[in-house]
């Protein structure tokens, strides 16, 4: 048996994987996220421990035996987050979050004190990313940054508690800013311009490698065997792709989690910061990938659905039960879905959440309708972005929460003009690819452990109503282009 553990942004997320590969059960454990300025987003690390061991007794609950049978962990999680540590590893402060905005001042200072950012790093500085966050903490809480002896992401936080190891891996350090992502180690230059250096960092080892085991007082305390080992694992995004089975060039998918994601999958390190793409590590040694980044995406959605007071599914069926869709793909209003600001394609913090075109008859079918769509625009535009950036998409599969809408996999199809494919599995995201990475650095060989699950529905795109559509991404784009700066 085989643990994978997803710490996303609204959620913990675990999933047990048997020898033959097949799920045997998941487990999870919700987070929430505080805002307590302008911009700002921060969890507080302690809960990822707390919700990640409530998710375990939930799940030892449901399959004792199988889940005394764990011999392999991996780790899976939301990337970009800072956690700071001081010299005998206590939080400093609460960790600053990959849709944080406050750092935008501080982007431009490490494009100007790093001319060489982009050859090495292979992006454009973002205020979400590692490195300008502890720029602003350099700048704006400076007896703090005084003290931080470590820099760890969110997973390597839980690492820490797990096994007692500072380790990471290429795919999440990659979203430091401060990799050398060609060569898959640290930059000491990158880390000098922050005022760090490597002594302040994780140990590296790849997704699919052992990372070290688990501290003998958990196994016990967890029912498990000694020497349970925990792999590398990788960020989210590189993590769904072994999950989905996306490790061949070309392969790629769409993550509607918290963040909207189209992931493609390289043979080499193809940066292309002008369009504002992401070049990043994969979870596989000889491995990169291109990816763009929406912000807000399925998290549109739930925040739409909390200020109406009614959950995703119950709008989705009022939107089925109306049969005016036609009207309302020409009539509704349009959403701009930047509720955090924006990274692919236009790298603005400040760009505004709308809801454009209200009228005495709107609905609230109307609105959940727009949300669906603002978001497979958003999408449209990251997918623009990846073919200026040179990747080539004929299909995509589909994972994370947002899966679950087959309403929201076909506008998308539409929208996109590509096949969606939804495999089993699909809303649990990064937890399976975790659970695959803790087989592989078990022994497991990659053609047997990162297969492509079962195909559960396919979504082809509709020639007709991507024509309806057409005239109104046009909008959708018109109107961030106006609203910008106002
Ligand atoms: N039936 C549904 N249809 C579409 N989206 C849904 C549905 N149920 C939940 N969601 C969305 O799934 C998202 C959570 O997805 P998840 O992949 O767990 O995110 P994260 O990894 O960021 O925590 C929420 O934003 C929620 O609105
Ligand atoms: O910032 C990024 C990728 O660059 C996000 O994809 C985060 O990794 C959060 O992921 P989810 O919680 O939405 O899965």
């Amino acid at each position: 048996m085989f643990l994978g553990i997803d710490l996303g942004t609204s959620e913990v997320k675990l999933l047990l994987l048997d020898g033959s590969g097949q799920i045997v059960g998941a487990a999870g454990a919700a987070l929430s996220l505080s805002s307590p300025q302008p911009l700002w987003s921060e969890q507080n690390s302690d809960d990822w421990w707390q919700a990640t061991q409530a998710a375990v007794q939930q799940l030892r609950a449901a399959h004792p035996a199988a889940f005394a049978a764990v011999r392999g962990i991996g780790l899976s999680g939301q990337m970009h987050g800072a956690v700071l540590l001081d010299d005998s590893d206590a939080i400093l402060r609460p960790a600053i979050l990959w849709n944080d905005g406050r750092s935008h001042a501080q982007c431009e200072q490490l494009t100007a004190a790093a001319p060489r950012l982009h050859a090495i790093a292979g992006n454009l500085a973002m205020p979400g990313f590692t490195a300008p966050k502890l720029l602003w903490v350099k700048q704006h809480e400076p007896e703090t940054f005084a003290r931080v002896a470590s820099v760890l992401l969110p997973k390597d936080w839980l690492r820490l508690q797990l096994t007692g190891d500072k380790v990471s891996d290429p795919s999440d350090a990659a979203g430091t800013l401060w990799l050398d992502v060609a060569r898959r180690d640290w930059s000491d230059d990158l880390l000098a311009a922050c005022g760090l250096t490597r002594a302040q960092m994780p140990r590296l080892v790849e997704s699919n490698q052992a990372s070290g085991v688990l501290k003998p007082e958990l196994a016990r305390a967890w029912g498990l065997g000694p020497e349970v080992v925990v792999a590398g694992g990788a960020g989210d995004n590189a993590a769904s792709a072994i999950g989905i089975g996306a490790t061949r060039p070309g392969d790629g998918f769409i993550s509607l989690g918290t963040s909207g994601v189209l992931f493609v999958v390289n043979d080499r390190f193809s940066p292309n910061p002008a369009s504002a793409v992401h070049a990043f590590c994969h979870a596989l040694p000889t491995r990169w990938h291109q990816m763009s980044v929406m912000l807000s995406a399925a998290s549109c959605f739930k925040w739409f659905s909390q200020l109406v007071g009614h959950d995703e599914a119950a709008l989705l069926a009022e939107l089925a039960r109306n049969d005016s869709a036609v009207i309302r793909e020409t009539g509704a209003p349009l959403f701009l879905p930047y509720l955090a600001g924006e990274r692919t394609p236009h790298n603005d913090p400040f760009a505004p959440g709308v809801f454009h075109g209200l009228t005495a008859q709107t609905t609230r079918a109307d609105c959940t309708y727009a949300v669906l769509e603002g978001v497979a625009f958003g999408l449209a535009d990251g997918l623009d972005a990846l073919r200026a950036a040179g990747t080539q998409v004929h299909q995509l599969s589909l994972v994370g929460g947002g899966s679950r809408s087959h309403f929201w996999a076909q506008l998308i199809a539409d929208v996109l003009q590509v096949d969606i494919v939804l495999h089993t599995g699909s809303e649990a995201g990064g937890a399976l690819g975790a659970a695959r990475l803790g087989w592989l650095a078990c022994g497991g060989a990659v053609d047997t452990v990162c297969t492509r699950p079962p195909v559960a529905a396919l979504f082809s795109p509709d020639p007709q109503r991507h024509a309806r559509l057409a005239p109104r991404l046009v909008r959708f784009r018109d109107l961030y282009r106006r609203l910008r700066g106002a």
